[in-house]
């Protein structure tokens, strides 16, 4: 009998002494895990959640014993199944790390909260402690994930299962196919760090052959670099759609500036224009390789918002989601409507450098590498900067991978001291067609089709 969500499986069937007196107990054992596995995707989600050969990025001797010891604590009292631990873990447990290769996916260095790698194993492979899912979190024995939103509430994101390669996976059959699948507890793909200075090949974005690089430049925040992700014809025509028309930039207020009466031009002095895709092939062709390179659906985008900074403007250090906390009584603007008091957010920003700049003009991220919250929001000196260069792109994520909002993301846009930046933002948030902020949902956006979606489900 299975436990409560998340809880080891455990073998309580009054009849299970007998059985493993007749030495039928590891395969009546297995028999109900194989049956749970087939029976629908919610059983194999939880057979997913059930953490028993738990094991360590690199195998250890350490993590080898702490492995085997968890198997002990799933096999009960029968000695069959103990004696079956025993002898068979470590070299399950070696053959299975082999296999499923959870390391190159993890970082050793920062703590992704809600990304784990999961390894399915096939029953037969470890029949005899009747586990079928290993998790893998940063390098050491795993947690237990939180799956299907189980303590934050409904209006929180089921945890979303995807490949190594962020196709995310809603059949069943598809999930016991993959031999490694990463789960997201936010529902949503982030891409993995790994380390500083990695860089994560993506095949296939613009033609077959072609390959792009993205560069990991911070763990924390997690930040991406991708050059020449724009063409040069396609920065020239998001430009020249607003050049007549951009104006100066407004921002959302918090109740505190607010009740200072603070004007937007201490925070903010760019322009700025919203850049709705309907009707533009170009503007079409760049949503649908930005939706390549997250892993995120079009349908969670908002509008682009193109950005021109003159020499000496800027935008102070700042969050792209919306704290509730800051909006609590704000009555303004829906705000607190729109995010579901903390539950729908921005989750993901990338980045547009349309131009190069002479001098100045980089994104600043203050917090890279877990520094303290700064004093002086327009100080660019501190943390990881990521220089403007005309068709390079940053992601940068504003939400953990386990959906909860990162503070560590804090950035700004520091000033221009020679000739002219345009950028871009493209914000993406972590669910379809919320939020008044730049039309996020526009009908009229293409859609591309990267994940499986069974028809009939509800979009993620
Ligand atoms: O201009 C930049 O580099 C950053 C701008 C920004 O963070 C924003 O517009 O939200
Ligand atoms: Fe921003």
């Amino acid at each position: 009998e299975s436990g409560g969500p998340g809880a080891a499986p455990q073998d309580t069937h009054s009849e299970c002494a007998n059985w493993a007196k007749r030495g039928e107990c590891d395969e009546r054992e297995a028999q109900r895990v194989r049956g749970a596995l087939q029976s629908e995707e919610q059983q194999a989600l939880a057979a997913a959640r059930a953490l028993a050969c738990a094991g360590a990025a690199e195998p250890s001797e350490g993590a080898v014993r702490e492995a085997a010891e968890a198997c002990r604590q799933r096999c009960g009292p029968h000695e069959d199944c103990l004696g079956q631990c025993e002898r068979l873990a470590p070299r399950e447990l070696h053959a299975l790390l082999r296999r499923c290769a959870p390391w190159p996916l993890l970082s050793s260095e920062a703590v992704s909260a809600g990304l784990h790698v999961v390894c399915l194993v096939p029953a037969e492979a470890c029949e005899d402690v009747g586990s079928h899912a290993v998790v893998f979190r940063n390098g050491r024995v795993a947690e237990r994930p939180q799956v299907r939103g189980e303590t934050r509430g409904k209006l929180y994101q089921d945890s979303g299962f995807f490949t190594p390669g962020g196709e995310r996976l809603l059949q069943l059959s598809s999930l016991l196919k993959e031999p490694t699948l990463l789960m997201f507890e936010g529902g949503q793909w982030v891409w993995p760090t790994v380390r500083l200075g990695h860089t994560t090949e993506l095949p296939g974005l613009r033609s077959p052959g072609e390959v792009t690089h993205i560069r990991t430049v911070s763990l924390t925040p997690a930040v991406f670099e991708i050059d020449n992700f724009l063409l040069p014809d396609e920065s020239e025509h998001i430009m020249q759609r607003v050049r007549h028309t951009i104006q100066k930039s407004p921002v959302a207020m918090k109740d505190a500036d607010q009740a200072k009466a603070k004007a937007a031009k201490d925070f903010r002095t760019s322009s700025q224009e919203f850049l709705p895709t309907s009707g533009d092939d170009i503007l079409a062709a760049v949503d649908e390789r930005v939706q390549m390179l997250t892993r995120i659906p079009i349908t969670h985008a908002e509008h682009i918002q193109v950005l021109r900074y003159n020499q000496m403007e800027h935008y102070s250090a700042h969050h792209d989601f919306f704290d509730p906390a800051d909006y609590a009584n704000n009555k303004n603007i829906c705000i607190m409507n729109m995010i579901q008091n903390g539950a729908t957010n921005r989750m993901a920003t990338v980045f547009f450098y349309l131009t190069n700049v002479t001098r100045g003009g980089e994104t600043n991220f203050p917090r890279a590498g877990g520094l303290p919250q700064p004093h002086d929001f327009f100080d660019c000196s501190r943390g990881y900067s990521s220089w403007p260069m005309a068709n390079k792109v940053i992601i940068f994520y504003s939400m953990l991978p386990d959906g909860s909002m990162d503070k560590n993301s804090l950035h700004g846009g520091c000033d221009v001291l020679e000739g002219q930046k345009w950028s871009a933002n493209f914000w993406l948030w972590n669910k379809p067609g919320r939020g008044l902020v730049g039309a996020i949902g526009d009908p009229g956006r293409l859609e591309v089709k990267y994940a499986e979606k069974p028809p009939g489900r509800p979009e993620l």
